[in-house]
């Protein structure tokens, strides 16, 4: 069966997600689907004709046995006005397995067939509802496990009309526009814009805003995969007992003995709506302090080569220190496996074990200060005690600070934050987009910018899928659930 064909079928897919609930829906899109809901769902007031979008209370029959299968609602949407823009069929039934499945057999019998995953989805781009940023935002959607998830992606998802890349989209037409003018009609009176005029509209218009929404993408990747939050710092300090106060349990050993965590233990938490993972790990210790005469073992050696690794990988570094203990070199080693510009946090910990323990955190940073130059203008360290839960409430929110920065939420600023995928585009449209500006600069005929500035927005028309390759479409909507 050739692709065009398979999409003028009829598909339908349980909608709910599998195992006992209150309600379940099977969802059926298509040409038949008006068809199959008559066959197979009995409304108990006698009617001449569904009418669109509104709910309806019955059974859902079998044709051929008559046998009842569930006590059922439905409801038909007609084309234009549905998720795909096709007639769609929605029967919520009980949410048993059993009688889900027998209502997706009804519905093949009748001439549907299983959608693929996605494929709802699909046709709702394919019809011209929702662009293919929008569909990969609709993914996001339903992936989303904390709030500033939720965000990114609805914020993707409604921004249509006004959104950015439409805004350059428009640009990039009319430069185009401007360019083909000029080349057509080279000696005529029309207005149009000199190459200095078009190559400061290039940069101003398209490749800064470009540049942004690349630049974005790493905030992006944060917000939708979690931020990793790495412990460092001496052993006994009390990582391990931080990891639980910020989990809210006794997730790891916590205990006196120097080298208590051999691992690494990551647990995800939700600080503030962000997904933040924390890494637990063994205290670094001098290399070569780690051998068969000092009493360090090899497991813990092992675990310090772990943990060195995973520091490399880390958002965040969270550097423990002991405010009861006088620093010692042990504490700054940690320092010495990180990159150069690598973020970090600084905390006390047992602030409860000390007198003054305001006091003493000053003189702390102090010293830290003379040490570090770098240090003196980082945003500060805090006070805390894993003990009595003092100061973990600050501690979060310099957690979600010092991740996301001091302005908040990206979101504020930016509507559409692209993923991999968009941002690989995006790299394209403005490599073309240099090149074109360059053309401009150097007086190079405008046949061949024109050429330039076409790539460019063949490359970013592939943000939003406009003009997109067919296969490309099936791998991105097949990591869709099923049923969406
Ligand atoms: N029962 C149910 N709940 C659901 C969905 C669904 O498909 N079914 N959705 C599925 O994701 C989400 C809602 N998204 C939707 C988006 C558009 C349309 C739709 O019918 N749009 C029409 C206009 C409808 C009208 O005019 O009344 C359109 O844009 O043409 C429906 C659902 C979440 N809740
Ligand atoms: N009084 C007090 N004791 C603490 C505090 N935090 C941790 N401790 C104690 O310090 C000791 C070491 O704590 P851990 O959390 O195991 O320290 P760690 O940094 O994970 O140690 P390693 O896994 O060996 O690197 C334990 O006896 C804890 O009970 C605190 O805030 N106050
Ligand atoms: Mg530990």
């Amino acid at each position: 069966m050739s692709l065009l064909e398979r999409e003028k079928d009829t598909i339908c897919a349980i909608a709910t997600p599998v195992g006992p609930g209150g309600i379940g829906i099977v969802r059926i899109s298509g040409a038949d689907a008006s068809k199959i809901l008559k066959n197979v769902f009995k409304p108990k007031r006698n009617i001449t004709d569904f009418e669109s979008h509104r709910l309806y209370y019955g059974h859902v029959q079998d044709p051929h046995s008559h046998e009842i299968i569930d006590e059922c609602m439905a409801v038909l949407m007609r084309a234009p006005h549905s998720y795909t823009r096709e007639d769609v069929v929605e029967l919520q039934s009980h949410s048993g397995h059993a009688v889900l499945k027998r209502i997706l057999d009804l519905a093949i019998a009748q001439g549907a067939r299983l959608a693929e995953p996605g494929e709802f989805t699909k046709r709702a781009f394919i019809n011209g509802r929702i662009d293919l940023a929008q569909a990969e935002a609709l993914m996001d959607l339903i992936n989303a496990q904390t709030e500033e998830e939720r965000r990114l992606a609805v914020s993707t998802l409604m921004g249509k009309e006004d959104s950015e890349t439409e805004r350059i989209r428009n640009v990039l037409l009319e430069l185009l526009a401007h360019l083909e003018v000029a080349i057509d009609f080279p000696d005529e009176d029309v207005e149009i814009l000199d190459e200095g005029h078009l190559a400061s509209r290039l940069e101003n218009d398209v490749l800064t805003p470009i540049r942004q929404l690349i630049q974005s993408y790493e905030q992006g990747r944060i917000l939708r995969e979690g931020a990793l939050v790495v412990f460092g710092g001496r052993p006994n300090v009390g990582k391990s007992s931080i990891f639980n106060a910020i989990l809210g349990m006794g997730r790891v050993i916590v205990s006196p003995i120097p080298g208590t965590t051999r691992d690494i233990i990551e647990e995800a938490v939700d600080i503030e709506g962000l997904r933040i993972v924390l890494v637990d790990t063994a205290g670094i210790r001098a290399k070569e302090k780690v051998g068969e005469d000092t009493g360090v073992d090899i497991v813990e050696a092992q675990g310090i080569e772990l943990s060195l690794s995973r520091l490399k990988d880390a958002n965040l570094v969270l550097v423990v220190f002991d405010l009861s203990e006088d620093l010692k070199d042990e504490d700054f080693e940690v320092f010495s496996y990180l990159p150069e510009d690598a973020p970090f946090l600084v905390v006390f910990n047992k602030a409860d074990l000390v007198d003054d323990p305001e006091g003493r955190f000053k003189k702390m940073e102090e010293v830290l200060a003379s040490m570090f130059p770098s240090y003196a203008n980082k945003r500060g360290s805090i006070l805390v005690s894993a003990q009595t839960g003092l100061g973990l409430k600050e501690l979060k929110k310099a957690l979600f600070k010092a991740i996301i920065g001091e302005e908040g939420s990206t979101l504020k600023r930016h509507g559409f934050i692209p993923n991999l995928r968009q941002k690989e585009c995006l790299e394209r449209a403005f490599a073309f987009a240099e090149r074109a500006k360059e053309g401009l600069d150097k007086g190079r005929p405008l046949e061949v910018v024109a050429m330039d500035v076409r790539d460019v927005l063949r490359a970013f028309e592939e943000v939003t899928g406009r003009g997109i390759e067919g296969d490309l479409l099936d791998k991105i909507f097949s990591n869709f659930c099923l049923g969406k």
